[in-house]
């Protein structure tokens, strides 16, 4: 079944074409990345899918519906998470606290909403009135169980920013993952990490994927990681799709060498 399904997306920023009539076709289950050079137009295209930018043109369909020129909480709502290059975490609450919001935020959006700017220490105060109290228990027992299922229950009255990066880093994955999605994509996940952070990120992905039953869409510049953990791999240089296949299909493709070097292999 196709997950997700781009038709000729283009982004243009004045005279700048970020991205160029971009195809990608995502099946359930499948663990695809998107790869290129700096600037090549990755973001743009992430952006493009879960509602930050409207393409200039092209069409989005997710699931059996499309979604182009959705706001990215109705995409979220339809199904869809990201996470984003630089770590957005609550960083002086507790994992579970992180967790909790998420939760919170993608089931009580209007309450969230209502409470506005500097939220967090009313949104606490009201959440415990007693009409609240049912439905915050639910969210709190369903926020413990995904923290068992990511392996950070035992962390989860540590503060955020106590943590390693790389935990950082599943935390914020696992906050994403509060929003029930099918799909999630996400945005250099392996950014800043150790070799040993490495590694059990791809293990990590690998077993939420199985355990959440997700479909996982990523960019990433650690081609360690992109080689090892993708069923198909896309590579945009400059906003044009230079190449699509398989790992080996892709270390093998005398275009995107040359995108990655600036000079063929033979020349
Ligand atoms: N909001 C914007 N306004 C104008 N230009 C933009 C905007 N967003 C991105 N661009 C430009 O579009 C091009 C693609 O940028 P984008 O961030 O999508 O690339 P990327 O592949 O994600 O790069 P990186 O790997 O460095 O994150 C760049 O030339 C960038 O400067």
């Amino acid at each position: 079944m196709t997950m997700l399904k781009t038709d000729h997306i283009t982004m243009r920023f004045g005279g700048l074409t970020a991205v160029k009539e971009l195809n990608l076709q995502i099946h359930q289950g499948e663990i695809i990345a998107l790869i290129g050079p700096n600037g090549a137009g990755k973001t743009t295209a992430f952006n493009m899918i879960t509602g930050v930018y409207k393409p200039t043109e092209g069409k989005i369909i997710f699931g059996d519906g499309e979604i182009t020129g959705l706001k990215p909480h109705e995409i979220t709502k339809r199904g869809m998470a990201r996470t984003f290059q630089n770590i957005r975490l609550f960083k002086e609450l507790s994992v579970l606290d992180n967790v909790f919001i998420a939760n919170h935020l993608h089931l009580k959006s209007n309450l969230f909403q209502s409470i506005g700017g500097k939220m967090y220490p009313d949104f606490l105060g009201k959440i415990w009135e007693p009409k609240y109290k049912k439905e915050e228990k639910e969210i709190l027992e369903k926020s413990h169980m995904l923290l068992e299922k990511v392996g950070l229950i035992d962390l989860r009255y540590e503060k955020a920013n106590s943590l390693p990066y790389g935990v950082q880093r599943k935390l914020e994955i696992a906050r994403a993952l509060a929003t029930d999605p099918k799909l999630l994509l996400l945005d250099e996940p392996a950014a800043g990490m150790n070799p040993k952070e490495t590694n059990d990120l791809t293990d990590f992905i690998r077993q939420i994927r199985e355990e959440f039953d997700l479909t996982i869409f990523l960019i990433e510049h650690h081609m360690q990681v992109v080689m090892d953990i993708s069923n198909r791999i896309y590579v945009l240089d400059y906003g044009v799709t230079i190449a699509e296949g398989s790992p080996y299909e892709i270390q093998n493709n005398e275009r995107v060498i040359q995108a990655y070097l600036g000079v063929s292999e033979d020349a």
